[in-house]
C-alpha cells in the first residue's frame, strides 16, 4: 500500500515592499510546523475517493468536502492526468488543517502546495515544477479572486521568492539573510484575503508607482550584496497597508512600539491580519515577540513565533 504526506510551510505574502510579486517561506525556530500537511494513500474502502481533514483549524474549513479547496486541486490533478472522470485512481486523502484560515500566512496556499506536491509524488511526479507551480497560482486564484504566487511559490519553491511573470519560469528565489529574525503575530480574527484585495484602489500615483519600483529593486540588490541595512531601510509598503491597515486593529501603534524595541522593518503579511517583524538578533526578536504577544493579539486563536526562513519549502515523508 503507498503512502505519501506532504507538507508546505506557511508564507508571508508581499513582504511589504512586493505586491502579489514577493514571498518568504516560514520555519519557526522552535521546530513547530507553521504549515498544512496533506496525507495521500491508496484507498482500501468501498469509495474510489475518500477524504477526511483533521488538525488544531479543521473546525473552521466549509463543512462541505467539495468546497476545500484540497478536493479541488485532487480534481485539477487528475484532470491534468487525463482522467477526467477520476475512475481508476482510489485514494484516501487526509488534509492536517495546522493554520488559521484568513490568517495572512498563506493558509489556503498552504494545502494547496500540500495537496499538489503530494499528488504530483503519489503519481510519480508526472509533473515539472513548474507546471506544478502553474496549477498552485490557478488554485490561489480560485480561492482568493486573482491569480498570485507570492504565497504558493515560497511555500512550494522555499526561501524569499520573486515572480518573474514569466510562463516557463513562473518564480526564481533569492538570497536571504541569514541573521534576520521573522516575528510573526496572529491577532486571532479572520480577514479574508478576496475582501482585502477588493477595498484596494484601480490605480496608484506615479510617485508611489516610482517608490514601489525603485524599493523591489534596491531591495533585490541589497539581498544579493547581504547588505542587511539597506534591505531592510525600503522594506515600505505603499500598496496595500495604507488601505488594509484599517482592518487591523492597534496596528499602528504596534508597529511603532516594534521599531522602538528595535525592530528594523514591520508590515502586514498578506493580506493580515497576521504582522511581521524583521529583527537583526534574537534578543530584540523576543523583545518584539513579548509586545506584540501582549498589544496585538485579540482573541484565543492567536499566537505569536520566531522564524527563520524556511530555505526547503514544501517536503515529501513516505
Ligand atoms: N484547505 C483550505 N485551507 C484554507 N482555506 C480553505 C481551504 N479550503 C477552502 N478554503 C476556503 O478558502 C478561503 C480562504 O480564505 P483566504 O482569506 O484566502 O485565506 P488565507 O489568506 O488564509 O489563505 C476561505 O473561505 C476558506 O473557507
Ligand atoms: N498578495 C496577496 C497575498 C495574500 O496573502 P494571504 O496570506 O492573506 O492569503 C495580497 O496581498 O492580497
Amino acid at each position: 500500500m503507498k503512502k505519501v504526506t506532504a507538507y508546505a510551510p506557511a508564507s508571508i505574502g508581499n513582504v511589504s515592499l512586493g505586491f502579489d510579486i514577493l514571498g518568504a517561506a516560514l520555519a519557526p525556530v522552535d521546530g513547530s510546523k507553521t504549515g498544512d500537511e496533506v496525507e495521500i494513500e491508496t484507498s482500501c474502502g468501498p469509495e474510489l475517493f475518500d477524504f477526511a481533514v483533521d488538525g488544531k483549524f479543521a473546525d473552521k474549513l466549509p463543512s462541505s468536502h467539495r468546497e476545500n479547496i484540497v478536493f479541488q486541486c485532487y480534481q485539477r490533478f487528475t484532470h491534468a492526468l487525463g482522467n477526467v472522470d477520476n475512475a481508476n485512481i482510489p485514494v484516501r486523502i487526509t488534509l492536517r488543517k495546522n493554520l488559521p484560515i484568513g490568517s495572512g500566512l498563506g493558509s489556503s496556499a498552504s494545502s494547496i502546495v500540500a495537496a499538489l506536491t503530494g499528488l504530483n509524488a503519489y503519481f510519480d511526479s508526472p509533473f515539472s515544477d513548474n507546471q506544478l507551480l502553474q496549477m498552485m497560482g490557478e488554485m490561489e486564484g480560485q480561492i482568493s479572486g486573482s491569480i498570485h504566487y507570492d504565497n504558493v511559490a515560497p511555500s512550494f519553491l522555499g526561501g524569499i521568492t520573486l515572480m518573474t511573470g514569466l510562463d516557463d519560469k513562473i518564480a526564481v528565489t533569492l538570497p536571504v539573510i541569514s541573521d534576520w529574525y521573522w516575528v510573526i503575530c496572529y491577532s486571532g480574527i479572520k480577514v479574508s484575503t478576496a475582501e482585502a484585495r477588493k477595498i484596494l484602489p484601480p490605480s496608484y500615483s506615479l510617485s508611489d508607482t516610482l517608490t514601489f519600483g525603485r524599493q523591489l529593486a534596491i531591495f533585490v540588490q541589497a539581498l544579493h550584496a547581504q547588505d542587511a541595512k539597506m534591505a531592510s531601510a525600503v522594506m515600505h509598503d505603499v500598496i496595500a497597508e495604507p488601505h488594509r491597515k484599517r482592518l487591523l486593529p492597534a496596528f499602528d501603534a504596534v508597529r511603532l512600539k516594534s521599531i522602538a524595541a528595535g525592530a528594523s522593518a514591520f508590515g502586514i503579511s498578506g493580506s493580515g491580519p497576521t504582522v511581521f517583524a524583521v529583527c537583526e538578533s534574537l534578543e530584540i526578536a523576543q523583545q518584539v515577540e513579548t509586545l506584540l504577544t501582549q498589544q496585538y493579539i485579540q482573541t484565543d486563536h492567536g499566537f505569536t513565533k520566531i522564524c527563520k526562513i524556511d530555505e526547503q519549502g514544501a517536503t515529501i515523508n513516505g
